[in-house]
C-alpha cells in the first residue's frame, strides 16, 4: 500500500485577481476551493493515475471537514485523525505574479502523535510512506525521523518532501528519495543562488549521507536525479504555465506511479517531470493523456 502523510493539510483557496492593487478592495475573475497540502496532492495525483493510496494526517473543523469529504467524493481512502481547532487554509493568489500565504496549523497533541504513531506500526514490508510538507509549530523538527523510527520492517520505502530542519533530520531516515527544488537544497547548506552543476555537487554530499535517489527540481530549468553512482539532468517540456499548486507534488506521485510498475528509475525520474509538467500546465492536476503526451518531450543527459 501507498501512504502519504500530511502533517499540516490545508484547504487551498485560489483566488485570481486580474490587476491586483496592494492596500485596495479587490475582487476575484475567478476562484477554487481544494484540499490541499503536499501528501494529499499526491494522493490525489495517483487517485488521477488509478493507483490507490491511503491519505494520512492531521485534520480539524469545518475546513477538515471538507479536506475528507473531497477525498471521499474522489475516491481517496484516507485515515486522518481529528484534532481540535480548524485545519488552516492557505491563499493563492493569481494575479500578474503568484502569491502565497500558508497559515498554520491546529495544535496537535500527544494523544493525536500517540494515534498516528500507531497506524505507522500496521506498515509492512513492500509499503511506500511519502511524508511531504511543513511540520506544524507545536511538533519538533525531528518528528520525520521519530515516525519512521516507528515501522517495524525496514523495507517500507520513505518518500521525504520537506523542507529546511525538517529535511535536514529527515536524512538520517535514509529515505529512499526526496525531493527538493534548488532552492531547498542550497537551503540545506545554507547558500543560495545555486547553478545546475553546484546543485548536483551538493546533492550527491546528501547521498553521501544516506539518501538512495535525489530529485532536485528547476522548474522551467529541468532538474536532477542523483543517485550513487550516476547523476542525471533532464530537461521539462516547454509550454503556457497555468498553475504551480502542486506541481512539485505531481512530480512525486509521477515518480512512484512509474517505479511500481517499471521498477526504472530513470524511467520514473522523466515520468515525474512529464507530471509535473502537466499539472503546471493545466488549471487542476494532471491527467494521464498529458502526462504521456509530454513523456515524448523529456530528455535525459548523463552528467
Ligand atoms: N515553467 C515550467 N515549465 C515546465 N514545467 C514546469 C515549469 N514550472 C514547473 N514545472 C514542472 O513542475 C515541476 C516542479 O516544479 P518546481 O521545481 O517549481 O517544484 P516545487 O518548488 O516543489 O513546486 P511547487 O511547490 O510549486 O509544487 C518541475 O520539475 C516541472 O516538471
Ligand atoms: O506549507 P507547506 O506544508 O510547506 O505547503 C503547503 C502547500 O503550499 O503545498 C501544496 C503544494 O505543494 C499546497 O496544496 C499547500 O497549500
Amino acid at each position: 500500500m501507498i501512504y502519504t502523510l500530511t502533517l499540516n493539510p490545508s484547504v487551498d483557496y485560489i483566488v485570481t485577481v486580474d490587476q491586483f492593487a496592494a492596500g485596495k478592495t479587490n475582487r476575484t475573475s475567478a476562484e477554487m476551493k481544494n484540499p490541499g497540502g503536499k501528501g494529499i496532492n499526491v494522493s490525489r495525483v495517483l487517485n488521477h493515475l488509478n493507483i490507490k493510496t491511503k491519505a494520512l494526517g492531521f485534520i480539524g473543523g469545518f475546513t477538515g471537514e471538507f479536506i475528507e469529504k473531497s477525498l471521499q467524493n474522489e475516491g481517496v481512502e484516507t485515515n486522518f485523525i481529528k484534532v481540535d481547532g480548524d485545519t488552516r487554509i492557505n491563499i493563492k493568489l493569481r494575479a500578474d505574479a503568484e502569491t502565497e500565504i500558508n497559515g498554520r496549523s491546529p495544535k496537535i497533541g500527544q494523544k493525536h502523535l500517540d494515534q498516528l504513531k500507531k497506524q505507522l506500526r500496521q506498515l509492512k514490508s513492500g509499503d511506500i510512506l511519502v511524508l511531504a510538507g511543513s511540520v506544524p509549530d507545536c511538533l519538533p523538527a525531528t518528528i520525520y525521523r521519530e515516525l519512521v523510527q516507528e515501522i517495524d520492517s525496514n523495507e517500507v520505502k520513505i518518500i521525504v518532501d520537506t523542507s529546511g530542519q525538517p529535511l535536514i533530520e529527515s536524512l538520517s531516515a535514509s529515505p529512499f528519495l526526496i525531493k527538493p527544488n534548488h532552492h531547498e537544497l542550497a537551503d540545506v547548506f545554507g547558500v543560495s543562488n545555486i547553478s545546475v552543476n553546484e546543485a548536483a555537487t551538493l546533492g550527491k554530499k546528501l547521498i553521501d549521507k544516506g539518501v538512495d535517489n535525489i530529485i532536485v527540481s528547476m522548474a522551467g530549468e529541468g532538474a536532477l536525479f542523483i543517485h550513487r553512482d550516476k547523476t542525471i539532468l533532464g530537461s521539462v517540456p516547454k509550454g503556457d504555465v497555468k498553475n504551480s499548486v502542486g506541481a512539485g507534488d505531481s512530480v512525486v506521485a509521477g515518480f512512484i506511479a512509474s517505479y511500481i510498475y517499471s521498477d526504472s528509475l530513470e524511467e520514473a525520474f522523466r515520468y515525474g517531470l512529464a507530471a509535473g509538467s502537466a499539472t503546471a500546465f493545466s488549471e487542476g492536476f494532471c491527467q494521464k493523456e498529458l502526462i504521456n503526451k509530454l513523456m515524448k518531450e523529456v530528455s535525459i543527459t548523463n552528467l
